[in-house]
């Protein structure tokens, strides 16, 4: 496993995130080296959606600041090409089996491993199935492979575990693990124990 070509870092200081004019979520602060995450908590409606797409770059912070950091260049949004964001929705094209969808994902990224991706996600036996067949948790998992296709090196998943089963959370874990371990940095919103290496920021209501 190589590590990523680029360290990127981001740290937040007492960050607010806004929705429609009305304050969400107030005093975020964290700092988050490569090969470090965080973990958000929180109910439902708390904000955790609202904060990932503000570390995404989509929404500017109402208050506070977010930094990143790539060698000795200091920016308020994420470095050009750094971010895999991984939303609720998911992204795969129903008319296209698993595999197509992610050999046009992998053509998007300008490469990878499309073999190992599904096989990162234990997909190979579903993946000359149409999405539009495959289950929800069938669809989450190859959603899951860009993952692994994008060669990002902070990745801002929202509820990666939705659907999956308790086989699929212990690859999500180990996907993340992986990532960490080549010096990518993630933010993830998830119920699930991701382990005790992660910081922890819980958002109320
Ligand atoms: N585009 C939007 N316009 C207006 N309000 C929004 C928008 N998106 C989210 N909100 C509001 O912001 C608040 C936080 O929503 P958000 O989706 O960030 O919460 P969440 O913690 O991710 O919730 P969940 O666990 O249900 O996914 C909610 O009250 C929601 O209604």
């Amino acid at each position: 496993m190589d590590r990523y070509r680029r360290d990127i870092s981001l740290s937040a200081e007492n960050a607010g995130c806004d929705r429609a004019g009305a304050a969400i979520v107030r005093g975020v602060s964290f700092a988050l080296k490569p090969g470090e995450g965080l973990q958000l908590f929180g109910p439902n409606g708390a904000g955790k959606s609202s904060l990932l797409s503000m570390f995404a770059g989509l929404i500017r912070p109402a208050e506070g600041a977010l930094r990143w950091r790539e060698g000795g260049a200091e920016t308020d949004r994420p470095p050009e090409g750094s971010v895999f964001f991984l939303g609720h929705d998911a992204s795969v094209k129903p008319a296209l089996t698993a595999k197509e969808n992610l050999d046009f994902w992998a053509k998007t990224y300008g490469g990878g491993d499309v073999r190992a991706a599904l096989e990162a996600v234990d997909a190979m036996a579903f993946r000359h199935l149409r999405a539009r067949s495959l289950s929800a948790g069938q669809r989450r998992r190859v959603d899951l492979a860009r993952a692994f296709l994008a060669q990002r090196e902070v990745w801002l998943l929202d509820e990666p575990a939705a659907a999956i089963d308790r086989d699929g959370v212990k690859i999500i874990r180990k996907l993340i693990a992986d990532h960490l371990a080549r010096g990518g940095v993630a933010i993830v919103a998830t119920h699930d124990d991701l382990g005790n290496g992660f910081k922890r920021l819980e958002l109320a209501r």
